[in-house]
């Protein structure tokens, strides 16, 4: 007889942490209302959601077992409609600001979130922000009426129709705008920067007694939000950063003899774009990344790698993520209006060490350097982008309808959470793991040499350091 099922007895749990989400109901009464779900009033009867969720539903944030795996786990509260408002639809005023830089899927949440309230909920009136945190008080940018009208068909454009910005942040000012026009939603649409924004506007109007729930909604292309899934936008980055990879393959198969394409893409402090750029292309024979160091020459070096892979098939087609090769080129003092660092040119000056050693071993070679830039992230969200935004937005309205506040919306391990922003903040940005799996596929596709320095992992037979 099959057996399907089995108890594997080791595994046991001691413990699960709900990872909390603070609640305004907790400092000023709710109002109670039941949640009805507004699309069945052309049929004039109002009728619940079909799947409502109460305060301790959660997902699992560590979902992978193993013997010597924790025995205490931590639980984050899932998203989703609650059984009974805390705002009433008809007194909610939302604000909805973007910052930071653009991202694919900028547009669609905007959308979402003003649909969801204005059509689903009855909200009073929705006010977008321009030009990031300083269009809460710079005089000469005019708030937007966001209305269905003013968000039709904006799901499918790239930007944000907003407009964002780096550096300002007046709290004092923040909090005058929202009492002003008697805001009690605020979505924050950013990267973790935006998030230590967010978090303080949301403390600050928890000190001060002000009925304000204030929702984070991460964006990034970088994917460098710690906990998520993917941050929405980063898929379409991917897939917008093969065409660049594309036109690199073709430079380098043409241009004779010993072609070398070179492309440059975004991620300021992790790889994830260059790396999951280099996978979903399968036509890569380099991919440098912050989290591995660049050796040039040696045993372990990419020059001679790339030296026999164009002698072996005749080109050669490399990707390098704009924050890899610190350790060569140091680090920048210079900072952008927020305080991220600036970087140095890392794409130009592997154009010039490839010619350059190309020319010491007496060959030709003029390597092609495409640096396809904003053209990755200034694009419409793909259709999976588009969902994921909808998602989060649509999410991000039903868990500030009841009330909660200072969380972020994101996807853990498929399902849609709320987490409380101080844990995203406490570790982003986060790294592409050298030692894990996507590394591993990036080094078996290259066949690069790894020069991630040699852990021996637990458990495994004793091996020789690769090369
Ligand atoms: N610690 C902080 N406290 C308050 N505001 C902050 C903080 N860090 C950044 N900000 C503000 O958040 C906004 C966006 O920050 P930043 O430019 O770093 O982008 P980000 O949200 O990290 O997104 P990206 O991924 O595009 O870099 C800016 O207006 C900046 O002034
Ligand atoms: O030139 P900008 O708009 O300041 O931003 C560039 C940075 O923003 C990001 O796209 C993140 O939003 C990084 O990948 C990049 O380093």
């Amino acid at each position: 007889m099959i057996r399907h099922c089995s108890i594997i007895d080791r595994y046991a749990f001691d413990k699960v942490y709900m990872c909390e989400v603070p609640n305004l109901n907790e400092a000023f009464p709710p109002c109670n209302m039941r949640n009805d779900c507004m699309t069945q009033q052309s049929t004039g009867e109002p009728s619940l959601w079909n799947r409502l969720l109460g305060p301790r539903d959660c997902i699992l944030l560590e979902h992978v077992c193993g013997p010597g795996k924790a025995r205490k786990l931590k639980a984050l509260l899932r998203a989703g409609p609650r059984p009974l408002l805390h705002f009433p639809p008809k007194e909610t005023v939302a604000a909805i600001v973007t910052c930071g830089g653009l991202c694919p899927g900028l547009n669609s949440v905007i959308h979402y979130v003003t649909e969801t309230l204005l059509q689903n909920y009855g909200a009073r009136r929705v006010i977008g922000i321009k030009g990031g945190f300083g269009g809460f008080y710079d005089a000469d940018l005019e708030p937007l009426e966001l209305t269905m009208d003013a968000v039709n068909g904006l799901q499918n454009q790239g930007g944000t129709l907003l407009g964002s910005s780096r550096g300002g942040f007046d709290l004092d000012k923040i909090l005058l705008f929202l009492q002003k026009h008697e805001v009690t939603h605020l979505y924050v649409i950013g990267g973790d920067g935006t998030h230590r924004g967010a978090d303080k506007i949301a403390h600050a109007c928890l000190e001060r007694k002000l009925n304000i729930a204030v929702a984070g909604i991460p964006k990034t292309i970088d994917n460098d939000v710690d906990l998520l899934d993917r941050s929405f936008g980063f898929t379409t980055s991917v897939e917008a950063a093969q065409n660049a990879i594309k036109v690199a393959v073709t430079e380098a198969t043409c241009n004779l003899p010993n072609g070398i394409g070179i492309v440059k893409l975004m991620g300021r402090s992790s790889g994830f774009i260059a790396a999951y750029a280099t996978m979903a292309s399968g036509e890569v024979d380099l991919c440098l990344v912050p989290e591995a160091p660049i050796v040039l020459e040696g045993d372990k070096g990419c020059l001679p790698h790339l030296e026999r892979v164009v002698a072996d098939k005749g080109y050669a087609v490399v990707v390098v993520a704009e924050g890899a090769g610190e350790e060569l080129l140091g680090a920048s003092a210079e900072t952008d209006a927020s305080g991220n660092k600036k970087l140095p040119k890392i794409g130009e000056f592997m154009q010039a060490k490839i010619e350059e050693y190309f020319a010491k071993q007496g060959k030709q070679c003029s390597p092609k350097y495409i640096d396809p830039s904003y053209m990755v992230r200034s694009v419409p969200a793909n259709a999976s982008d588009q969902i994921l935004c909808m998602q989060l937005a649509q999410n991000a309205v039903h868990a500030a309808m009841a009330g909660y506040t200072s969380f972020t919306v994101g996807m853990v391990n498929n399902k849609v959470v709320l987490i409380p922003i101080s844990l995203i903040t406490a570790t982003s940005p986060r790294k592409l793991d050298p030692y894990g799996r996507t590394w591993e596929r990036i080094i078996s596709i290259t066949l690069q040499p790894n020069t991630v320095p040699f852990r021996p992992v637990k458990g495994a037979a004793p091996r020789e350091p690769e090369h």
